[in-house]
């Protein structure tokens, strides 16, 4: 493919950004509480502006309160933050990683005025989400566009992002260990039950999001070629190339659910819910269930409440043999792969990236490293539509990847 960065925007008709001497990397999260005093601040902050009464939030805060008001995540961040800059150190790639959440300290807009105080000029974010859509994309792009603008550091501060990474080997290849190594899990339960040759679903499982978001997710022109919403046709994307890398699950039934549902109840949200789902399979026979959670990086307060809780107390109630596969956290692969994501942006002494090519895996693949205007966007209540980072919102039209 030939390198035609247009020189007014700087990137190319595929939406590949032209390498940049990047001096810093961002590593942007969700957030999460650390103590109980911290539940309610923490959730007042994840549904800013949507005036939910602390008595509704304190409702939905009873997994946070089970755990000691505490959720893995940051736990998480601080391990993949060590891990990243390890596997810096072992490529000899002279970068700084910092960490900022959207909804918990250390915030995002403190982080961009410490990188920008400590000399940083040409930041490279990576986002600990995988997936197009606005709470998994857009929503990391407007966070930091609202903090560049709120602390002066807009026009100052250049922050780009990397590509979407649902499709790359990075993501998808400790899933396909941990759905081997689970599969023979279930297998041994069913054994140890007096039923070796029961039959084992896949369950791929995601965080559902309102259908008028998924609907909204990804360019048109692509939309209009798929016949699902595109959030859902890039989990079902890595769902199939999951399984193609593992053998012992050929021929076996598989299927994509959803979790944590939240919001008022009247606004449509993608289903299944995996509980329901659960009983069905039970009714048509299923006797045990692999829950491979691709809608995350780590585990979430989501995945060990949802899953590792709810879930696997309705396959107990139901006699269904479980087994949940590990999140990616910090897998070698993983973190190897996010650094080769860095790797593809930051331009070397010759003006090259460092690395060449875009691994992929899955179909839909590679994504763009620039969104269209209005890529995933939601207007708001007010009627607008918010800032995304500089540079990242095209001025011109790209095609589909
Ligand atoms: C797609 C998606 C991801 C994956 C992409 C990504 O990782 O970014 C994600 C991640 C997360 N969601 C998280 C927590 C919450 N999400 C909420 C609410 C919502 N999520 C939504 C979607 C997503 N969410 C949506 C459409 C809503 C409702 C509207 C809204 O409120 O925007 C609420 C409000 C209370 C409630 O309604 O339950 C909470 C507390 C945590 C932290 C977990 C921890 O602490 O370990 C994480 C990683
Ligand atoms: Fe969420």
């Amino acid at each position: 493919m030939s390198q035609a960065f247009d020189p007014r925007v700087g990137y190319d008709e595929n939406g590949v950004m032209a390498p940049k001497a990047y001096d810093a990397i961002l590593l942007a999260s969700f957030g999460g509480p650390e103590g109980q005093d911290d539940v309610i601040p923490f959730l007042r902050n994840v549904t800013a502006g949507r005036g939910i009464p602390d008595e509704r939030l304190e409702e939905v805060s009873h997994h946070y309160r089970k755990n000691g008001g505490v959720s893995p995540i940051n736990a998480q961040n601080r391990a993949l933050k060590a891990a990243l800059e390890a596997e810096l150190v072992a490529r000899g790639i002279d970068l700084p990683v910092y960490w900022g959440n959207r909804n918990w300290a250390p915030y995002i807009p403190e982080t961009v005025e410490r990188m920008y105080a400590e000399g940083h000029r040409k930041v490279l974010m990576i986002s600990t989400s995988a997936y197009s859509g606005y709470s998994s994309c857009r929503q990391y792009r407007e966070d930091l566009g609202e903090a560049l603008r709120d602390t002066g550091l807009e026009g100052k501060l250049e922050v780009d992002k990397v590509r979407q990474y649902f499709d790359t080997p990075a993501f998808v290849a400790p899933f396909m260990e941990g759905l081997a190594d689970s599969l023979a899990e279930v297998r041994a339960q069913l054994a140890q039950a007096g039923n070796p040759d029961g039959e084992i679903k896949v369950v791929f499982v995601t965080h559902s999001i309102p259908t008028s978001d998924a609907e909204a997710a990804g360019p048109r022109d692509l939309v209009a070629k798929l016949d699902t919403d595109l959030y859902t046709a890039q989990h079902l994307a890595v769902a199939d190339a999951i399984l193609a890398g593992v053998p012992a699950a050929a021929g076996l039934e598989h299927t994509l659910v959803f979790q944590s549902r939240s919001g008022a109840p009247h606004i449509p949200w993608l289903e299944p819910d995996i509980n329901d789902a659960l009983e069905e399979y039970k009714e048509a026979g299923v006797a045990g269930v692999v829950v491979v959670p691709i809608g995350f990086v780590s585990d979430h307060m989501e995945v060990l409440w949802d899953l590792d809780t709810e879930a696997k107390d309705t396959c107990a109630e139901l006699g269904l043999a479980f087994h949940r596969v590990p999140t990616p956290g910090t897998h070698a692969k993983f973190v190897s792969g996010m650094i080769d994501l860095v790797s593809e942006r930051v331009a070397g002494a010759d003006g090259n990236a460092l690395k060449s090519g875009r691994d992929s895996v899955a179909a839909l693949g590679p994504w763009f490293d620039v969104c269209r205007p209005n890529c995933c966007a939601k207007v708001m209540r007010d009627g607008t539509v918010k800032p995304t980072i500089a540079a990242v919102d095209s001025e011109v039209g790209v095609p589909s990847p």
